[in-house]
């Protein structure tokens, strides 16, 4: 709370950038004006000096701070120590000092959620701390969001009932289905909103083994999310639960750039996974979720109950989906707690059938918390206030009217309209043409592929320019709003949604 460094006469300058754990000060006007353009990411900061050590007064104590920097022996990072020296005899000063110290660091992270990812020691390694996102940027089927927050949130309530009953107190959830439909952006935002720390845990990651992997999950604080994405990426070469991965010919290892190794060189097995996830170490009060692409790829036994306990299909974009995509992309972001809270109310409702907004009367025109006006003009920063939230939704309707169902992904629709930020009218009017031109430019690739003789993958779809190809297969698992959860497995959150 008094950051003496922030008054010395002694200055040394660096060239590094500091992140958001560091004890860093920032200069009085640095960060004045957060939305100009051409801001540089590189700021001047205050920073403790290594060698010296500073004075100052806390709670009427006389208090010395030393930062002492040590390189760490085996892969050169640097260790940093800050060094306290309070002169009293009550201990309690320091005890709620370093309260203190902890309760503004966990206040800081209230609007933030923090990503640890392991590096190649098999450490855990902070990354990056991001702004949460809000729940209600991400436009799901009705009843998804609130199934997949309520049954983490009901989760996380219930050591003591898991307890009482034997039952290993952890929570698997497997989001699956086509690229871009939103699986990474909700486990992000349900972090957020379980304000719980993400642990992402690659298992494509060169070196990784069956034992590091279960020293990484050993090493799991008790409340958090791990994050394992493309789950079947670290077995495409079908290791199964007994087969041993081939060793890797001497030639190709030399022959592979220098840092890479070639994908047999991951000796993860199955079983190594399995063991992680349900051994004898594996971590009591975490959320595990996983991601892929190629669900029926995966082992039957990686996905049972108790290990995956919740099945989520992620389909491509329906029409509730894109009429709510479009509307939230032009109404303004920043208008109001009444959105968040309106959200909430569908999340624990578990989603109503439809569009909320228009339900909900508290968003019709004339009312006084209503976000009256759209973004439309060149640049964000016009902003001419020239639509109605009534033109909005008629244009949204418009707009989701002439996409067909489950055909173009969330994400690739979000990148059509990205190219008209600012711009309703054109998106809604353009996007019949930019369709036929992607099916045209699609169907070329297609053609081109199939000439060189190379098949998409069962369960993927190709990928053209960004928006994803019709794909027959896409809905054959269940039809509806997009969920499909295990057989024998939680029946009756399954008839609340299908
Ligand atoms: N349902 C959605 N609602 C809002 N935005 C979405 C949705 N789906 C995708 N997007 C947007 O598309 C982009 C990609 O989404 P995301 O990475 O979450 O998809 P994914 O399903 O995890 O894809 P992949 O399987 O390729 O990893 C993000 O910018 C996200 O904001």
């Amino acid at each position: 709370t008094q950051p003496s460094w922030k008054r010395t006469r002694d200055v040394q300058i660096t060239t590094r950038s500091f992140g958001g754990n560091s004890p860093a000060v920032e200069l009085d006007g640095e960060d004045d004006n957060a939305n100009q353009v051409f801001k540089s990411p590189r700021k001047i900061s205050y920073l403790p000096s290594a060698s010296l050590t500073y004075s100052l007064w806390y709670k009427r104590r006389w208090m010395t701070i030393t930062r002492v920097q040590q390189q760490s022996s085996l892969y050169g990072t640097k260790e940093n120590t800050l060094y306290l020296q309070i002169l009293t005899r009550d201990h309690n000063i320091l005890k709620n000092l370093l309260q203190e110290a902890r309760r503004l660091y966990v206040d800081g992270q209230v609007h933030n959620m923090c990503v640890y990812v392991s590096n190649s020691s098999n450490q855990w390694n902070h990354v990056a701390c991001r702004a949460k996102r809000s729940m209600r940027s991400i436009v799901l089927d009705p009843g998804v969001k609130g199934l997949l927050l309520g049954d983490a949130r009901d989760f996380l309530q219930s050591k003591t009932w898991y307890a009482e009953r034997g039952i290993p107190f952890r929570r698997g959830y497997l989001l699956h289905g086509v690229p871009g439909s939103g699986k990474t952006s909700m486990i992000h935002c349900m972090a957020g909103e379980l304000g719980l720390d993400v642990y992402i845990i690659s298992l494509s990651r060169a070196g990784l083994d069956d034992s590091s992997l279960s020293e990484l999950v050993n090493a799991l604080p008790d409340r958090c999310v791990a994050l394992m994405e493309d789950i079947d990426v670290a077995f495409t070469h079908a290791i199964t639960r007994t087969e041993v991965p081939e060793p890797i010919p001497s030639d190709t290892a030399k022959n592979s750039p220098q840092g890479a190794q070639p994908a047999s060189a991951n000796k993860l097995s199955l079983s190594g996974l399995l063991n992680a996830l349900d051994g004898v170490g594996a971590q009591e009060g975490r959320i595990l979720f996983a991601t892929t692409n190629k669900y029926s790829a995966l082992d039957p036994a990686l996905c049972r109950p108790g290990r995956m306990d919740l099945h989520v299909e992620f389909k491509n974009a329906s029409k509730y989906q894109a009429r709510e995509l479009f509307s939230r992309f032009y109404l303004p972001t920043e208008t109001t707690p009444l959105e968040d809270s309106n959200d909430e109310e569908s999340i624990h409702s578990d989603f109503p059938s439809d569009d909320v907004f228009e339900k909900n009367s508290k968003y019709r025109e004339g009312s006084p918390q209503l976000p009256l006006l759209a973004f439309t003009g060149n640049a964000h920063t016009g902003r001419p206030p020239k639509l109605s939230y009534e033109d909005i939704t008629k244009l949204a309707q418009r707009f989701a009217d002439a996409i067909p169902e489950r055909e173009w992904s969330m994400a690739s629709l979000q990148g059509y309209l990205m190219a008209y930020k600012t711009r309703p009218f054109e998106a809604a009017d353009g996007v019949g043409t930019w369709m036929l031109k992607d099916r045209v430019a699609g169907e070329r690739e297609m053609r081109g592929a199939d000439s060189k003789a190379i098949t998409a993958p069962v369960g993927l779809n190709p990928v053209s320019q960004g928006a994803l190809l019709p794909r027959p297969d896409c809905t054959c698992e269940t039809a509806g709003v997009g969920l499909s959860v295990v057989p024998k497995l939680l029946q009756a959150q399954n008839a609340n949604v299908m």
